[in-house]
């Protein structure tokens, strides 16, 4: 999935097989397009050798919903055929012209070797062997680009074919995700499973393979927004992507992505095809973004700029300055889902002739490799992005400002298990991850546009599950408009995966789409904050500045204080940022009046150049004179006769010397000894802090002392209450006892509280509760100091 290709020896074997088939021609590079008709294969109504011999490789059928097409697949069906690639890049059109002369399909099938032959019914099994690519003439549009390829000059002379109209206002944009789905057409003896009708954007499995699937499978129609089989690119381009580019002239986000599976065709669609004979989605929306500008408003001012990323084994890659390592994070100031890639290399770019060149700078550093499908798989997601900038130039100092980004991903493949090298299935284990990661995002946001405002259901979006779907976070969210390109390889031993493709076009068709455009005020007197995200605001800022610098500088003109040097820099600086911006309503680039911005192409003088074009040029000679000069005056000079005699230069040597050892004498003496009253201050500020320091340490020495002592002197006072409970409880016991004895029918009751009143509950014996050691203040029995003081003097006595 490349942007830029080398020319392919061979094409490599489109079915799934442990080891890599023999190399076949690729029948759409120029030499081989001349497949005669005598080699198409028509097996009607028994089913080809060779689907039979692949009928064991399809994989067993999976659970899926019948689609619902908007119109009936019965009205439809006679128009049915298979897929097959026709004359002039469109089978559609083709298919069109037979129903309008009115030939019966039928009667041609098996009868002719015309390279027209059709099935009429849906049930009909014709595969059908590629097709000449007969391509009608066409204005000359620029190629994909290749890094090898590239050539500046003759892009520039190629820009544009004319077609593309911008209309003045975009209202009517799609207000829902456009889905296309498009049919590889099949390759040398390649067989087809599906039928199609592009007319009514329906497609179905073949009859015979449905049944092997299961009877469910049997008529199922899939409807979508456009079908396309063949090799044109400017069919998919002008139904699927023009319009978005529109939108985003418009100030509206698009994003256009080719989902499927690998070898089905995404970078075929997106960059076009190895030999540059039918550009793809990328140049021909570049041509048409600089198309648009040149018939935009002529008030209206523009500024392009691009970025190109990869993402590769779950790390994100800045292609154009590969020594970035750029992270994705929230970006909150730019909306509640929006995310941004930084730090991310962007460049301005002012001709469709240095995107491409960018592109393939880009391209240089992707990943690529040979899988069992492809010879040359993109083996990582790319998104290249080209933010519009705009705004109306009417005067005023408050002016609205647009900014709109236009993102092209393209995404790798996934990949069945093969027989590949460790590496690479570890490669394709990660774009599986990445892809299944984006269709749970898919499922999560077309269940919640299903939801029934109120209900419960999915409301987490697992954006954060890989990196593909945190940089498409933005756009999934809503945000843009949105056209997505589903590719399928026609092999019978694909089926399984086209249908997972099939099920993916049909999710991302719910999900909700609510762009609006994105148009902000914009201050250009001197106040827009310098960290705007709006090159264009930040760039007129300069301007504006530099501008009032000239005139200054001019009013100064002849006063000999003023460099003039300056005056030229200053007006070099405007004529250099000036040339990034571009004019709406600019002559065409067709026009032989257009000459390309750029300003690595404006060097040197030729006779023809017009007197301002001369001027400019001069303007900037002279600022780089300046410029010169300036540098030259800044740099350090002898004194003017050290310049011309040796023995001033080594006085000057020897003065500096003298001035640095003094100097060095100076520091020494301030590290060594700091200032006395300094010092003193110091030493007094600690003596202070050092004496309260010791003072408090004594007193608590001393309250502690006074603690101890008190505590030696309260337990002996409670030994002395101890030995008092004793001997108190000794006698009550003695005197119960006799009681008992004299009076016996009291014997009961005391019996009751004779062992309440063993010595152990007495007090002193009793532990208290271990956790609460506070003193009870509301006890009345509490010992006074005096009693405690006689407590201890009858003790001593005793
Ligand atoms: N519509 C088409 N018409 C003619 N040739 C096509 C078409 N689609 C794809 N091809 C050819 O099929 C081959 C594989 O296509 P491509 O590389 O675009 O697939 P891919 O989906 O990008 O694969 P991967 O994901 O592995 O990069 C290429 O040789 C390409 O030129």
């Amino acid at each position: 999935m490349g942007l830029a290709r080398t020319q392919r020896a061979e094409t490599p074997p489109m079915v799934s097989a442990p080891s890599r088939a023999p190399a076949r021609e690729n029948p759409f590079s120029r030499d081989t397009l001349k497949v005669s008709d005598a080699s198409i294969p028509v097996t009607e109504p028994n089913i080809p050798p060779r689907a039979v011999a692949q009928k064991a490789a399809i994989p067993a059928p999976r659970a899926m919903e019948p689609a619902t097409p908007a119109r009936s697949i019965k009205a439809t069906a006679p128009r049915m055929h298979t897929a097959r690639l026709a004359h002039g890049g469109s089978p559609s059109r083709a298919v069109r012209a037979k129903v309008t002369e009115g030939v019966p399909m039928r009667s041609r099938v098996g009868t002719t070797s015309s390279s027209h032959q059709e099935c009429d019914t849906p049930t009909s099994r014709v595969y059908r062997q590629v097709r000449p690519l007969d391509r009608p003439a066409q204005a000359p549009i620029p190629r994909p680009p290749t890094a090898e390829r590239i050539d500046v000059a003759s892009l520039e002379s190629e820009v544009g074919d004319g077609s593309f109209v911008l209309e003045p206002d975009d209202l009517h944009g799609p207000d829902s995700v456009q889905v296309h789905v498009r049919l590889r057409p099949t390759m040398g003896d390649e067989e087809c499973a599906w039928k199609t009708d592009e007319e009514s954007a329906t497609l179905m499995l073949d009859d015979h393979l449905a049944a092997t699937k299961g009877p469910a499978h049997v008529g199922v129609p899939y409807q979508f927004d456009g079908l396309h089989t063949g090799s044109s690119n400017a069919d998919i381009y002008a139904s699927l992507a023009r319009p978005l580019v529109h939108s985003v002239l418009h100030g509206y986000h698009g994003v256009i992505f080719a989902y499927g599976q690998t070898a089905s065709g995404k970078t075929f669609t997106l960059s076009g095809d190895e030999a540059g004979l039918e550009p793809g989605v990328i140049p021909r929306a570049v041509q048409d973004l600089f198309q648009g500008i040149c018939q935009g408003s002529a008030q209206r001012e523009y500024l392009l700029r691009v970025s190109y990323l990869e993402i590769w084994n779950e790390v994100v890659k800045d292609l154009l300055e590969p020594s970035n390592q750029p992270q994705v994070r929230d970006d909150r100031r730019r909306g509640a889902h929006a995310v941004s890639v930084a730090p991310l290399h962007e460049a301005v770019v002012t001709s469709p002739a240095q995107v491409f060149k960018l592109l393939a700078r880009g391209e240089a550093h992707r990943h690529m490799g040979e899988t069992d499908w492809n010879e040359r798989s993109s083996r990582s997601h790319t998104c290249f992005k080209i933010t519009v900038e705009s705004w109306d130039r009417t005067p005023g100092a408050r002016r609205p400002y647009r900014l709109s980004e236009l993102s092209l991903i393209d995404l790798a493949g996934s990949e069945r298990y093969s027989a590949q090298r460790t590496h690479r299935r570890a490669e394709g284990g990660n774009i599986n991850k990445s892809l299944l990661s984006l269709g749970k995002v898919i499922y999560a946001l077309s269940e919640r546009q299903a939801r029934v405002p109120g209900s419960a259901g999915p409301g987490h979006i697992p954006y954060r599950d890989s990196k593909l779907t945190r940089i498409l976070q933005n756009s999934l969210s809503g945000q843009a408009r949105i056209a997505v390109v589903c590719t399928l390889n026609p092999s019978p031993a694909m089926v399984e995966e086209s249908l997972g493709t099939l099920n993916f076009a049909r999710r991302i068709k719910h999900v909700a789409v609510r762009a609006e455009v994105n148009e902000f005020e914009g201050e250009v007197a001197g106040t827009a904050a310098p960290s705007s995200p709006v090159l264009l605001v930040r760039y007129r800022e300069e301007m504006g500045a530099l501008r009032a610098q000239v005139d200054k500088l001019q009013g100064h003109h002849g006063d000999a204080s003023t460099p003039q040097p300056t005056l030229h820099a200053v007006q070099a600086r405007l004529d250099e940022l000036g040339a990034l911006i571009l004019q709406g309503g600019a002559p065409t680039p067709q026009s032989e009046a257009w000459h390309p911005v750029s300003p690595a192409k404006q060097r040197g003088f030729t006779l023809d150049d017009p007197l301002p074009r001369v001027q400019e040029k001069l303007h900037a000679a002279l600022s780089k004179i300046s410029r010169l000069e300036r540098k030259l005056a800044a740099r350090l000079s002898l004194p003017g006769d050290a310049q011309t005699r040796d023995e001033g230069k080594d006085m000057l040597i020897r003065d500096l010397m003298q001035q640095v050892r003094e100097l060095e004498t100076v520091c020494e003496a301030q590290v060594g000894a700091a200032p006395q009253p300094m010092r003193e201050e110091v030493e007094a500020e600690w003596a202070e802090l050092v004496a309260a320091a010791q003072a408090e340490t004594q007193a608590r020495d001393a309250f502690i002392a006074e603690l101890h002592a008190e505590c030696t002197r309260l337990r002996r006072a409670n030994e002395a209450l101890t030995r008092l409970a004793h001997e108190q409880t000794a006698h009550m016991v003695q005197q119960l006892s006799v009681k008992e004895r004299e009076v016996p029918a009291a014997r009961p009751v005391l019996s009751l509280f004779a062992p309440q009143l063993r010595p152990a509950t007495v007090l002193g014996t009793h532990a208290p509760p271990a956790t609460d050691l506070s003193i009870d203040d509301s006890s009345s029995e509490r010992l006074s100091t005096s009693d405690v003081d006689e407590l201890l003097e009858e003790a001593d006595s005793s």
